[in-house]
C-alpha cells in the first residue's frame, strides 16, 4: 500500500501538487487521471523518488519514504517495477537480454537461476518465443509486453506504469490492461497508472484518482465513477455524446444489479 499524506510540490514560485493525500492499495490498480498539465507526472515522479517533495509525507508499507536517506530509498526502488511510456527497451539487447537486465543489476543467484526467471517472465506475458529477436523486428504491442516482463522480473510490490497503452490499437490496448490486472492481483501489486485512456478506467479502475489543476478532485471506483456528481470530473470523463450515452447505459444495468447496490457506499445510487 501507498499513502499519500497532503503532499505539495513547485518549482520557483509554481505550486503544481497544492496538497494531496490519498491512498493505494495493494492487489489494485490505481489509476492517475486528469488533465494534461494537472500534475499526475510530477505526483507520480514524487511518489518513485524521482522528485523530492516540498512537504508532506509518502508512506510505502508504513515506512516514510521521505523521510529516508538514499540508502533506505534504494531498498524501497528495489521493491519497484516501471513500465515507461513507449517502453523504453535497449534497442542493441535481445528481448530475453531486455528483461535479463534489472536482474544483472540488482539481482542474486546463478546465470542458470536467472535465466529460468526471464524464461517465466517471458512465458507469462506469452513472449517465449520471442526470446531471441531484437526491439527492432517486433511490434509496440510485444515492447509493451517485454516492458511488463522486465517490470515485474525482480517480483515487485509496487509497479508504475506511465501511459501504457499510449501509440497502441484499442485492441492490443485491452490485452495490456488486462495483463497488468491479472498481475496486480496474482502477485499482490500496488499497481498505479497514469493514463488518459477511458477503456482503461471503466474496465481496470479499482481505484480512480482524478487531477484537477494539483488537487485531487475526486476518487473512487469505476463503478462509483458512473453515478459520480463531480462536474469536473463528468465534463473530463464525459466529454462526448457517445461516451454520456454509454455511461447512461452502464447506470442501467447496474441498477438491475442488486449485488452492486449493496456494494455501493451509502446503498441505493440516485439517479
Ligand atoms: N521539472 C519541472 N520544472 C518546472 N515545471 C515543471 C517541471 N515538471 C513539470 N512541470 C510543470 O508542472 C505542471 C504539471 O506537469 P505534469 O507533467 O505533471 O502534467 P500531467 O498532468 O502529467 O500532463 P500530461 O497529461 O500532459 O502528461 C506543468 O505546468 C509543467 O510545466
Amino acid at each position: 500500500m501507498i499513502e499519500l499524506r497532503d503532499i505539495k510540490k513547485g518549482f520557483g514560485d509554481k505550486e503544481i501538487l497544492k496538497g494531496v493525500s490519498a491512498t493505494m492499495e495493494s492487489g489494485k490498480v490505481n489509476l492517475i487521471i486528469g488533465s494534461s498539465g494537472s500534475g499526475k507526472t510530477v505526483m507520480m515522479k514524487c511518489i518513485v523518488g524521482l522528485m523530492t517533495v516540498n512537504s508532506g509525507t509518502i508512506l510505502y508499507n508504513d515506512q516514510d519514504f521521505t523521510a529516508m536517506d538514499e540508502h533506505e530509498k534504494k531498498t524501497i526502488r528495489q521493491e519497484i517495477g516501471m513500465l515507461f511510456q513507449g517502453s523504453a527497451l535497449f534497442d542493441s539487447m535481445t528481448v530475453e537480454q531486455n528483461v535479463m537486465f534489472p536482474l544483472d543489476m540488482f539481482g542474486k543467484g546463478s546465470y542458470k537461476e536467472k535465466k529460468k526467471r526471464v524464461m517465466e517472465c517471458l512465458d507469462r506475458v506469452n513472449l517465449k518465443d520471442a526470446a531471441k529477436r531484437f526491439p527492432a523486428e517486433i511490434s509496440g504491442g510485444m515492447k509493451k509486453r517485454v516492458g511488463i516482463a522486465r517490470a515485474i522480473v525482480l517480483n515487485p510490490k509496487y509497479l508504475f506504469c506511465d501511459e501504457p497503452n499510449s501509440g497502441l490499437d484499442p485492441q492490443t490496448s485491452l490485452l495490456i490492461d488486462k495483463l497488468i490486472k491479472e498481475l496486480t492481483l496474482e502477485y499482490t501489486i500496488t499497481t498505479v497508472i497514469n493514463t488518459h485512456d477511458m477503456n482503461t478506467v471503466m474496465e481496470s479502475g479499482d481505484h480512480i484518482i482524478y487531477m484537477y489543476e494539483g488537487y485531487k478532485q475526486w476518487e473512487g471506483s469505476n463503478e462509483e465513477i458512473i453515478f459520480a456528481k463531480d462536474e469536473k470530473l463528468n465534463d473530463f470523463i464525459f466529454a462526448s455524446e457517445f461516451l454520456r450515452d454509454a455511461k447512461e447505459m452502464r447506470q442501467m444495468e447496474m441498477f438491475r444489479d442488486k449485488n452492486w447496490r449493496d456494494r455501493l457506499q451509502g446503498g441505493k445510487p440516485e439517479k
